[in-house]
């Protein structure tokens, strides 16, 4: 993960794609990430489809349903991943709910996610305060177990996930579920930048980022992006490449 500490000293913003694994058949997920990683994107966040998916809005939930539709496991996933042969240029993670994980067997997981070639972990509904649960398992394999900050996350608690942070801290910028949207409201930007002064690794502002407006608005603020339902619904509408501008918008942001 030292990859995104580089590009933050570069003066670089990070674009972290977000697909659903199996969204179309597994067969896709390859192509998928194969043109993103030729799109520019810095990283790509793999999620896992789960039945009871409660931080999920409604594109991502769809999308996860369809991949459940078509058979789609964690075994399968990391078995498919484990399989390419095609150069992957930027680091991979896994976002998954603890449910599969658990289910899965904690080592087991992160083991073959190791041999999957991931790089960093998100467990949405893995509290702070539970970490041990993975993160030791996480360590000895050198996985980031990525933590999520939100508006509504107290200072102390804050100040603890910030000290241990891994790879990036997933900060979300509302207090709701995933989703386009179009207005980013005005706390957004206090709160990035009281994270960022703090935070010892980069931090990566998500949820309901799908318009240049949006990046524009905390470009000072962050140092880089997560979209996932813009990118997940132009996948399924055959729209994808009407999202590289947003790529670019990000990725070749002038140094602040
Ligand atoms: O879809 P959005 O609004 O662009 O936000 C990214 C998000 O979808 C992705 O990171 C994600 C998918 N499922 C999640 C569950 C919790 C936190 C984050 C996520």
């Amino acid at each position: 993960m030292k990859r995104f500490i580089d590009l933050k000293e570069s003066g670089g913003k990070a674009f972290v794609a977000y697909i659903m694994a199996g969204d179309g058949g597994l067969e896709r997920l390859s192509e998928q990430v194969q043109y993103l990683q030729e799109a520019g994107v810095t990283a790509i966040e793999i999620g896992i489809p789960f039945s009871d998916p409660v931080a999920d809005g409604p594109t991502i939930e769809a999308a996860g349903n369809r991949a459940l539709k078509a058979g789609v496991t964690l075994q399968k996933v990391v078995d498919e991943m484990s399989s390419w042969t095609f150069e992957v240029k930027v680091p991979l993670l896994i976002m998954t709910y603890l449910n599969p994980v658990l289910r899965f067997g904690v080592e087991r997981f992160v083991k073959e996610s190791k041999k999957a070639g991931v790089s960093g972990l998100i467990i949405p509904d893995l509290p702070y305060e539970h970490r041990l649960l993975v993160e030791p398992y996480a360590k000895k394999e050198a996985i980031a177990l990525v933590q999520l900050v939100t508006l509504t996350t107290t200072e102390n608690r804050l100040d603890a996930i910030l000290s241990e942070a891994e790879g990036f801290v997933y900060a979300v910028t509302v207090k709701g579920i995933t989703g386009a949207r179009d207005e980013m409201p005005e706390e957004v930007q206090a709160f990035m930048r009281r994270v960022r002064e703090k935070s010892p690794v980069p931090v990566y502002a998500g949820f309901g980022i799908s318009k240049t407006q949006h990046v524009d608005a905390l470009r000072e603020d962050v140092d880089g992006f997560i979209v996932g339902s813009a990118i997940v619904q132009a996948f399924q509408d055959g729209t994808i490449r009407e999202i590289e501008p947003l790529i670019q918008a990000v990725t070749a942001l002038d140094p602040v």
